[in-house]
């Protein structure tokens, strides 16, 4: 399905038909009708929307939507079947080396690898450097800082697989940022996460739109990316919105996409969700009350 066919598309996401924008240094990500596939497979289609430096753009959508495979299409890991993408204005795959950072769902480290936390750090800033040339000071000092963006600079000695889930998804946030990318690609960094280290993550992101960086997170917590996300990519298989978050994340889109009721999609959202009023009995005149069979013990 391709985006003007479907009844419920954000305002703001009109595709701009047949014509790819011009880079001009601010705009992270533009997508236009984009289609995705696995093979033959297309499991996304239709997806037309922009993310500007300095923004957050969420990507939700029930398991299956192609949250993950949007982001790895950014990466170029993903064959484009229709449409167009540009990633810091290039083709994907085509952006130089580490500029585009990229932090798994499933770590892509064995945490019993004996390396310090610091050394995790140091490994984003390879791809950066060519062939043949190894981290050297200001490898080491752009990773020092990198910890301390996620504000781990204290475990920078520690072994990797001695820290805290939390913290070891830090580090690699950290390994991510140490390449001083200028798009910031997240699969569900937030899931398994506690409070303190939830909020420890919302405010990096906070820090890195404020210094022009643009990311991008795949999450199913509705709620998380209304807090943290200018932008939303609302997906099901295909794009049911693409735009300001006040715009996508509306009770009538997100049943849509989530083939949920109103108090499901109320739930996702966050809202109230209306109390259940007792079903009205009917109300009988006297006569027939006195009448009426009494209802069995027991039943409802
Ligand atoms: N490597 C693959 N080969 C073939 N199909 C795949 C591959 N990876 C994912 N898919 C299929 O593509 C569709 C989208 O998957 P994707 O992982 O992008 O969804 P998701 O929204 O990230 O899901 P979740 O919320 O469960 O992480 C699914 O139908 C999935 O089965």
């Amino acid at each position: 399905m391709t985006i003007a066919e479907q009844p419920h598309v954000a305002a703001g996401t009109t595709p701009t038909a047949g014509r790819t924008a011009e880079y001009d240094g601010t705009t992270a990500v533009v997508l236009e009708d984009l289609a995705l596939a696995y093979g033959r497979t297309p499991v996304l289609t239709g997806v037309t929307g922009t993310l500007r430096a300095g923004q957050a753009l969420a990507l939700v959508g029930p398991n299956g939507s192609g949250k993950t495979t949007l982001l790895r299409a950014l990466l170029g890991m993903v064959r484009i079947v229709n449409g167009t993408a540009r990633v810091n204005g290039q083709a994907p795959g085509r952006a130089p080396a580490g500029s585009i950072g990229y932090v798994p769902q499933v770590a892509d480290l064995d945490p019993t690898f004996p390396v310090t936390a610091l050394d995790v750090v140091v490994m984003g800033t390879v791809s950066a450097l060519g062939p043949l040339r190894r981290p050297g000071r200001r490898e080491r000092e752009r990773s020092r800082d990198a910890l301390g963006t996620v504000g781990l600079s204290h475990v920078a000695t520690r072994r990797f697989g001695e820290l805290s889930g939390g913290q070891q998804q830090r580090v690699l946030l950290a390994r991510c940022l140490a390449s001083r990318p200028r798009l910031v690609l997240l699969d569900e960094p937030f899931n398994g996460l506690d409070q303190p280290n939830r909020d420890a993550l919302l405010r990096i992101l906070s820090g890195l739109k404020s210094d022009g960086v643009a990311v991008v997170v795949s999450t199913h917590d509705l709620i998380l990316a209304q807090e943290v996300c200018e932008q939303v990519a609302l997906l099901a298989g295909h794009q049911v919105g693409f735009g300001p978050r006040e715009e996508v994340l509306v009770p009538a889109l997100v049943e849509q996409a989530y083939g949920a009721g109103p108090e499901h999609a109320a739930r996702l959202l966050g809202l109230p969700v209306a109390p259940h009023l007792p079903t009205a009995s009917p109300v009988l005149s006297s006569d027939e009350a006195v009448g009426a069979d009494p209802l069995p013990v027991g039943t409802a």
